[in-house]
This record gives C-alpha cells, sequence and structure tokens, in this order.
C-alpha cells in the first residue's frame, strides 16, 4: 500500500480520521486521489467508503497521496488533507507579534488575512519531515479530541517546508502575566470563577481519558473571564501504558508521586498542580518554590508536614525504592501560609495537595466543593448569551459533570436560572499586606539570554557528569522550565544519600514561609543540607526557569 504510493514527487500520509467528515470533504474538495482504507488493509473507493459511512462504520485510516509544499488538518469537526496548489498556507497569515515562547516552540499573535480572525500559532522548534511525525504528537493527538470551553482551540496544523505550526485560538495573557505586576491580590471571586473553569477544563479532559502533566500559570490563558488550558504538549492518555519515563511538569507544581519517580501517577498530578496554582493565585506567591528536585520535596514537607506510613505508605515504599529519606518536619497551617483564604478554599487547597494522589478529589470532585458553592455551571451551548448579560463564563446552572463519580462534597445545587449572576461572595481585592511579598520580586524565568543559558548548561554538565539528559527527550533545563528527565531526577534524588539508607538530608526544623525571592534567586535552608544536589544549581536558577 505504502510503496505504491511512494513516488519521489509525492507523500503518503496516514490519518485516523472521522470517516463521515472526511467523506463530507473529499465531495467538497474533489479530493479524488485520496483512497480510504480499513484495519484489514482493504482498500475503499470513495462510493465503497460512502457505504461504511451509511452503516456508521468510522474510525477508518486514510492514506492519500498528494504533491506537498504545504499541507493542512483542521479541527476539530473535520481532520482531512488538503493538497497544496504550489503556495503555502502559511500565506492566509499575517504574522503580528511573538507572544510567547517556550520549550517546544515560539507562539505569534496572527491574522487570518482571509476572514480577518486573530489567531495564535505556535511554530514548533523541532523539524518535522513527515506527517506521521506530526500527526503522532501528543499535542495533536490530545487537542484534536478535545472541545471543550476552557480547553484552548487548536484550529489547524500546517506543515510548511518541513515546519509545523498550530493554529490556536487566540488568548489574551497567561496567568502567570496576569499575577507577576499584581499591585494588590485577586478578589475570591476572581480568582474561584478561573479555578472553578480550570476545574471543568480539567473534568473534561480525565473523563476523556487524558490528562495533562505540565499544568502551570503559564499554561492557563486568559481572555476576559474566560480561561482555558492549554499547551498539550505533555498531555497522556489515562489508559496508556506505564511507565512514563519522560519529564514531566515544571517543578513548582509537581506532583510528590512523581519527584519521587512512580512508574504510574495519573490524573492526580493535574490535581496537585491545582492545589499549588489555587494558592498562588491567593498569595501571589509559588506555594512550592523549590530550586531542585530535592528541595521541592523539602519544600513541600515544610508546608504539608512530612509523609507518614498512614498518610502515604506508597509514597514512603516510592522513597525506599530509591533510597531516599525525607526530612522530618511537621509542616505548617495552611490559613496562616494563605491569610487571604476562607476556611473552604484552605480545606480544598489541603485536599488538592494532599501526599496520597488517591486523596486527592477528583476534578469532577473539586467542582462540588463548597468553595465553589457559589458558582454555576453554564452550558456551552448558552455561554454566548450569557456574554451578553456579562455574566462571567462558569456562571448558570450547576451541571453535574460525571453523575457516575462518587461526590466527595455534598455540595447543594443553588436554584438559580441560567445567565444570572452567581451568588458570590462579593469580596473586594484584598491589600496586600505590608508582610506580603510582591509577585514581580520573584524571579521566575531566568533574566539570562540563551547563550547564558547554553554557559550554564556546560557548566552543569561538568560539575556533574552524571546528569545527562534523557536520550529521547530535551530533558535538560530550557527556556520555560521543563524538568530533567525522571530517571535523572531519580538519580538526582539517590545522589542525596550517601549508601545504603544514609541520607545527606538532614531533620529541619519546619519552615514557615520561604522568604520571598529576590531576583536571582534564593537559597531555602534546606539548600545548605542538600550537597551535591545543592551544588548543581547556581543561585538564579531557583527561578522557574530551570527545570530540575
Ligand atoms: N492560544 C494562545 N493565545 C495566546 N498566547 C498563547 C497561546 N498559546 C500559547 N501562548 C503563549 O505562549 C506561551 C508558550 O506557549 P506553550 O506553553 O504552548 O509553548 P511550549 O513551547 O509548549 O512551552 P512550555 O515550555 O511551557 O512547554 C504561553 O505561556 C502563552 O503565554
Amino acid at each position: 500500500m505504502r510503496d505504491q504510493y511512494n513516488q519521489p514527487d509525492a507523500m503518503l500520509c496516514r490519518y485516523s480520521i472521522h470517516l463521515r467528515s472526511f467523506l463530507l470533504l473529499t465531495r467538497a474538495e474533489n479530493l479524488s486521489n485520496a483512497v480510504i482504507m480499513n484495519a484489514s488493509a482493504m482498500l475503499f473507493t470513495i462510493n465503497k467508503a460512502a457505504e461504511a459511512v451509511h452503516h456508521n462504520h468510522t474510525g477508518f485510516a486514510v492514506w492519500c497521496k498528494h504533491n506537498i509544499k504545504s499541507t493542512s488538518i483542521v479541527f476539530p469537526e473535520i481532520s482531512w488533507v488538503e493538497p497544496a496548489f504550489g503556495f503555502g498556507k502559511m500565506e492566509r497569515y499575517k504574522i503580528i507579534k511573538e507572544v510567547g515562547n517556550g520549550t517546544f516552540g515560539s507562539v505569534w499573535r496572527a491574522l487570518n488575512k482571509q476572514t480577518g480572525e486573530v489567531v495564535a500559532i505556535k511554530k514548533m522548534k523541532k523539524k518535522y519531515y513527515s506527517w506521521e511525525e506530526c500527526i503522532n504528537l501528543r499535542e495533536v493527538k490530545s487537542l484534536r479530541k478535545m472541545n471543550h470551553p476552557n480547553i484552548v482551540k487548536l484550529k489547524e496544523v500546517i506543515r510548511e517546508h518541513d515546519i509545523l505550526y498550530f493554529v490556536f485560538e487566540y488568548m489574551e495573557c497567561n496567568l502567570y502575566q496576569l499575577m507577576k505586576d499584581r499591585p494588590k491580590l485577586f478578589s475570591e471571586a476572581e480568582l474561584k470563577n478561573w479555578c472553578f473553569q480550570v476545574f471543568q477544563g480539567l473534568a473534561y479532559m480525565h473523563q476523556r481519558g487524558f490528562f495533562h502533566r505540565d499544568l502551570k500559570p503559564e499554561n492557563l490563558l486568559v481572555s476576559k473571564d474566560t480561561i482555558k488550558i492549554a499547551d498539550f504538549g505533555l498531555a497522556r492518555e489515562i489508559n496508556s501504558q506505564p511507565p512514563y519515563t519522560e519529564y514531566v511538569s515544571t517543578r513548582w507544581y509537581r506532583a510528590p508521586e512523581v519527584l519521587l519517580q512512580s512508574p504510574n501517577y495519573g490524573a492526580a498530578v493535574d490535581m496537585w498542580a491545582m492545589g499549588a496554582i489555587m494558592a498562588e493565585l491567593f498569595t501571589l506567591r509559588p506555594l512550592f518554590p523549590g530550586s531542585s528536585e530535592a528541595d521541592e520535596i523539602y519544600k513541600i514537607c515544610s508546608v504539608i508536614g512530612t509523609p507518614t506510613e498512614s498518610n502515604w505508605s506508597e509514597g514512603l515504599e516510592l522513597a525506599a525504592v530509591i533510597n531516599y529519606q525525607f526530612p522530618q518536619v511537621t509542616g505548617v497551617d495552611l490559613s496562616a501560609l494563605i491569610p487571604s483564604a476562607g476556611e473552604d478554599a484552605i480545606d480544598l487547597i489541603q485536599s488538592l495537595c494532599s501526599w496520597d494522589p488517591c486523596k486527592r478529589p477528583t476534578a469532577a470532585e473539586a467542582l462540588q466543593h463548597p468553595f465553589f458553592q457559589s458558582c454555576f455551571y453554564v452550558p456551552p451551548s448558552l455561554r454566548s448569551k450569557a456574554a451578553l448579560f456579562k455574566t462571567p463564563p462558569s456562571a448558570g446552572i450547576k451541571a453535574p459533570l460525571e453523575p457516575k463519580t462518587g461526590r466527595r462534597y455534598s455540595g447543594t445545587l443553588p436554584n438559580v436560572k441560567s445567565g444570572t449572576l452567581p451568588a458570590m461572595k462579593s469580596t473586594s481585592n484584598f491589600s496586600i499586606k505590608s508582610s506580603a511579598p510582591s509577585y514581580a520580586g520573584v524571579q521566575r524565568k531566568l533574566e539570562m539570554n540563551l547563550q547564558d543559558e547554553q554557559k550554564y548548561l556546560k557548566s552543569t554538565v561538568r560539575q556533574q557528569p552524571k546528569y545527562r539528559p534523557p536520550v529521547k527527550n530535551v530533558g535538560v533545563s530550557n527556556q520555560m522550565g521543563r524538568t530533567r528527565g525522571v530517571s535523572d531526577a531519580a538519580e538526582k534524588l539517590s545522589n542525596m544519600t550517601i549508601g545504603p539508607g544514609k541520607s545527606l538530608l538532614k531533620p529541619q526544623p519546619p519552615q514557615a514561609r520561604p522568604p520571598p525571592m529576590k531576583a536571582g534567586g534564593w537559597h531555602g535552608q534546606s539548600d545548605l543540607f542538600l550537597g551535591r544536589a545543592q551544588e548543581m544549581l547556581p543561585a538564579r536558577n531557583i527561578s522557574r526557569k530551570v527545570a530540575g
């Protein structure tokens, strides 16, 4: 089959698509050179395929021969193959300006010249020499299956001159940008509305069998009252086969089971991240700003206390496997740490940040938490109408998201009509207490250019030749704070012990709150005890940009 089409001027692509959509398109686009085949490699003509559609068979693979300069696949309704006619699809867009630069790509604001629509185009840094490669990307595989108002929409994928572009709906800014220069805290209503929406997006995603694995404020995009989850570069299918050996999530939001090398973590890692993000939204400071993986665990222990046999026996086993000894600390009162958060908020953050992933609420359960009692779900179909009334997108009739899931919180359904404003507590913006550091003081991103970074990487490699990035992945730290490989992490964590059972980690007194971070980073007290793990990282690498 492949050979038949393997001609120098042609390219063969395989697409698993919804057959009905494909047929509609073949008619509309007169794609006569497409052939369709099913799992047993039987060829179908378009007519035969029409029969299959009639009998409601879907999920065929489409092999298409086409002369390619550029091709595109359009989501979410139709996945299709468009032969290029000598000019590039990118010509349809006018690039306006760069709005983001991540590990895998730079993101540009652009204008669709035909429709006038403003979009965000992510230009991938890596080159892609075939469509097959692109189609297998996590970002494509997961996003194309998702259609939810709180998940950023992937509109189109374009490959031109071996460069891959993702065309997304455009969002005004990310949550980190909103936090960093803020002179005063967010109102509870504001952050509640955001969290409620993110949990809705997560409930949808988890229900569909995906988890994100890299939730952080930079990946939550905001436009007016709406917030959407973005960057599915690390998303995984829940049913995919562990062990997961790749790097996962930015350190400050990384769940303890990931830090401790669990081979089979799941959707609960997103819930941990949300606990950390929620706390950060209240205080405008990261809850667990670890300067290395070891320090990350230390920071977590100093806030929620050392795990015990009774609250996370699996965690103790995981630690034993990698020869890691937890520092013995008692933790602190979260309400003292997050003074602007009410009882319900503290309760939710506490349960999200449980050591044991099984004890964290699911996204659907979080939505039922009393903290969200005043938030109401608006079905997507009503959202545009609700917007007319300037209603936050989460407001409206509360609908059960996962009826099968047992409810952890027995919240009552408020009796409100759709489109009415939620009865949120009218909380005015809190003003930051003088002791509360400004977010601007936290240097989340290294203020160093690529050259500096490369210099640092080189010196790190010199100092720690053992810490090699995993072969398959980006692995080493990079501009947006991606983590090293998990196997790397194991190495680092185990480097903290001398011989079996002898840890360099000495028990530390509980540290109520790390002092405010200054530009250039901050050394936590715990770092003094981390020996080599600490030596690795220059002070400035405590910023979120550095993975570890
Ligand atoms: N749809 C969008 N609309 C507006 N800005 C966006 C959009 N998508 C991404 N951005 C901006 O670009 C930044 C980087 O995007 P993204 O996280 O997708 O790239 P990445 O290379 O995967 O980054 P990371 O290093 O976090 O993995 C985001 O933090 C955001 O500020």
